[in-house]
């Protein structure tokens, strides 16, 4: 999406045809940084330190480092260690491992002397793929704002969204804010309220970032602001994304998006969750029980990193020493909470039946 008037994307092929280029959302807000991926190791540590991070992008990078592992190592012994480091990276979003499956898929059959050009090839289809499924996400999802829109002319429609699934979180448009985009774009009004999602602030620091540059009105409000604003008819409808929908429908993103769907359910306001088909996880049958809840470091939440008012970074502690610390990186929200699924193929019910009409295909592979 447009950053100022220019259009960038969140992960890109080099010029040189082989490294890859991708923001470095770590140091978003303050600074927007370049970095250049030259290794599949690289690939694997910027999945796992989060300098790239969202669902889809997180498999569009491990595509891309299965790509430079081949120039590192195209054979059999080289492909199993590419899979291996890369899909460990990260344990919740699903899209690594089926980017990781597609790339093998490509890659396994081929002479390993052909192995490196085919990887870039198909790791190229991966990332425009994305884009093409976020572009028919934004879409669908239109509907449901022109919808609000038009039964109060006029006025603003407001949408929350919690964490961070915009264009950052993907190839390019996103997922929860690619509707929001295209309303935009359409002249609608609408405004966001934007969760600052702790303990990392995605939100804060990413979701009102690409909203602000792209023109895009939002509020940032505290994690525990959104029931409240719910319970006063502030919010029309909730839009997030997630990192694995299970074959019945139950959504796992963000820790706090299952709050947020009971503070939705509790005041009858609509809660959708938008998705590339490549998040549906056929395999796993109840999310509850079985989608993997990443626990990441303690330091997320003991520390803060902000900019001083002479434009210094510095990071602080704020949880006194020694206080024992959790933090769940994910929680899951049962399809019970869920209004919709915004696909690229349309708003579908949270249930396996209809993911399966929706998706025969990744039926399919699931099983294998
Ligand atoms: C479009 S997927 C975005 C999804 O990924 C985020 O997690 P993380 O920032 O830890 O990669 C969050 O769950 C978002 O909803």
């Amino acid at each position: 999406m447009k950053v100022d008037g220019k259009h960038f994307r969140s992960i890109w092929r080099e010029r040189d045809g082989w490294s890859v280029g991708a923001i470095d959302q770590r140091r978003l807000p303050h600074e927007f940084i370049v970095a250049k991926l030259t290794s599949c190791e690289d690939a694997a540590v910027a999945i796992r330190d989060m300098l790239v991070r969202g669902a889809p992008l997180i498999g569009a990078t491990a595509a891309y480092g299965m790509a430079l592992a081949m120039r590192e190592d195209a054979s059999d012994a080289g492909l199993k260690r590419a899979y291996e480091t890369l899909v460990v990276a990260r344990p919740t979003a699903i899209n690594l491992k089926w980017a990781l499956d597609e790339m093998r898929a490509a890659l396994a059959p081929i002479d390993p002397l052909e192995r490196a050009e085919a990887a870039y090839a198909r790791a190229d289809e991966i990332v425009e793929q994305d884009v093409e499924i976020n572009r028919g996400i934004a879409g669908n999802g239109l509907k449901l704002i022109e919808a609000i829109a038009a039964k109060k002319p006029g006025e603003v429609v407001n949408v929350l969204t919690h964490c961070n699934a915009g264009w950052l979180a993907t190839v390019d448009w996103g997922t929860a804010t690619a509707p929001i985009y295209l309303a935009h774009e359409r002249g609608i009004k609408v405004h966001v309220w934007v969760d600052e999602t702790r303990p990392r602030n995605q939100g804060a620091s990413l979701t009102a970032w690409e909203l602000g540059h792209h023109g895009v009105p939002h509020t940032v409000i505290p994690d525990n602001t959104g029931g409240h604003l719910m319970q006063h008819g502030m919010v029309d409808l909730a839009i997030v994304g997630t990192d694995r929908v299970a074959a019945n429908g139950d959504v796992c993103n963000k820790i706090g998006t299952y709050l947020k769907a009971l503070a939705a359910h509790d005041n009858g306001v609509p809660f959708y969750v938008a998705l590339p088909s490549p998040t549906i996880d056929f395999a796993v049958h109840d999310g509850i029980r079985d989608i993997p809840i990443e626990q990441r470091s303690g330091v997320e939440v003991t520390d803060m990193t902000g900019r001083t008012a002479d434009g210094r970074l510095e990071t602080v502690r704020i949880v006194p020493e020694g206080s024992p610390v959790a933090n769940y990186a994910f929680d899951v929200t049962p399809a019970r909470l869920v209004t919709g699924l915004i696909t690229e193929r349309g708003v579908l019910k949270p249930d396996r039946a209809s993911l399966a009409g929706a998706f025969p295909e990744r039926i399919a592979a699931a099983v294998g």
